[in-house]
């Protein structure tokens, strides 16, 4: 049985409009499936759940952004059985669609997963008994995410389909007031001290923030994060290094540094915002573990 769960209100009313191209689609297929809509924070984690547990689903497509699919990836792993996940992005960042190279148009992502397409088994990224699916990032990226999730502006821009420009805007804003600091980052039993940390982002795939290839090797089923961190320069520095990471040649920049491996802990002088998927959840010090070969994927 096939599960779907539409979170109406991502990328501010495209999971709504998506769904609405999907399915007289699904119908014209003659396709069995039980559909679900969010109503807010967790529901699509809890709705995965029951799906799995109470109506015997074994393949969930969500139909939303990356906070979507963190909760759906969630509750399937919550449920503790097995379960194909596939995406119809609708969201306004849709990093796991670009990182996965799924396909943009809604009708050709469903096809795709009803074909079972690309199947994969990918890692995931453990922290505080949940899971990432993407990237967990520590210091100037989680600021970023928390003011742009807060931000007025975000909404507006979604509706202008320039939902991207919400994120830059919010970097801008944060380069102005952060503040680096000395990180003690271990990986895989290893200490580095790192001076002037402006963040560490741990990578499932290589983009983030809708589309910045912080961690342009990242591959989601090698059983290993790439972890970039950046460090040691000023704030005009990074103001004009920023517009790099798009094409992911930031990495060549003498403040780019970058770590493989599957145990990492993050201690800092001062306490720094942690990111999961572009959702604010701790600070530091925090420990992440990478989970190899967890989840089943098509799309
Ligand atoms: N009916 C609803 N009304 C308001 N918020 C909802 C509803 N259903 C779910 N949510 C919340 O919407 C939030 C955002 O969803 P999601 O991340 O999928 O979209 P997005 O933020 O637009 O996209 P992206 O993360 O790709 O930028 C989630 O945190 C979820 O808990």
């Amino acid at each position: 049985m096939l599960g779907i769960i539409v979170n109406p209100m991502s990328g501010s009313g495209k999971g709504r409009d998506t769904w609405k191209q999907l399915e007289p689609t699904l119908k014209g297929l003659g396709v069995d499936y039980q559909v679900r809509k969010t109503s807010g924070i967790g529901e699509a984690q809890k709705l995965a759940v029951e799906l799995i547990q109470k109506e015997g689903v074994t393949k969930i497509i969500a139909v939303g952004g990356d906070g979507t699919v963190n909760e759906v990836m969630n509750g399937i792993q919550q449920s503790g059985k097995p379960c194909l996940f596939g995406l119809v992005a609708a969201g306004s960042g849709n990093d796991y669609a670009k990182g996965h190279g799924l396909a943009e148009e809604p009708v050709q992502a469903l096809t795709r997963i009803l074909k079972e397409e690309s199947r994969k088994t990918i890692d995931l990224i453990k922290i505080n008994e949940r899971f990432a699916v993407n990237v967990v990032g520590a210091g100037f990226d989680a600021l970023v995410a928390k003011k742009t999730n807060e931000a007025s502006y975000k909404g507006w821009l979604n509706k202008t389909k320039l939902g991207k420009v919400a994120y830059v805007l919010s970097v801008l804003s944060v380069i102005r007031s952060f503040q680096p600091c000395d990180v003690h980052l271990v990986v895989d039993g290893q200490t580095y001290h790192v001076q002037k940390v402006w963040l560490i982002a741990i990578a499932n795939i290589p983009n983030f923030g809708g589309g910045m290839r912080i961690c342009p090797d990242a591959v989601p089923n090698d059983g290993v994060a790439e972890i970039c961190v950046v460090s040691n320069v000023s704030r005009w520095e990074l103001l004009f290094a920023f517009p790099l990471i798009f094409s992911g040649k930031h990495a060549k920049h003498p403040g780019v540094r970058f770590f493989r491996g599957r145990h990492i802990h993050i201690q800092s002088q001062n306490p720094l915002f942690v990111q999961a998927d572009g959702e604010v959840v701790s600070h530091t010090p925090m420990t992440v573990e990478m989970l190899p070969s967890c989840q089943a994927v098509c799309g």
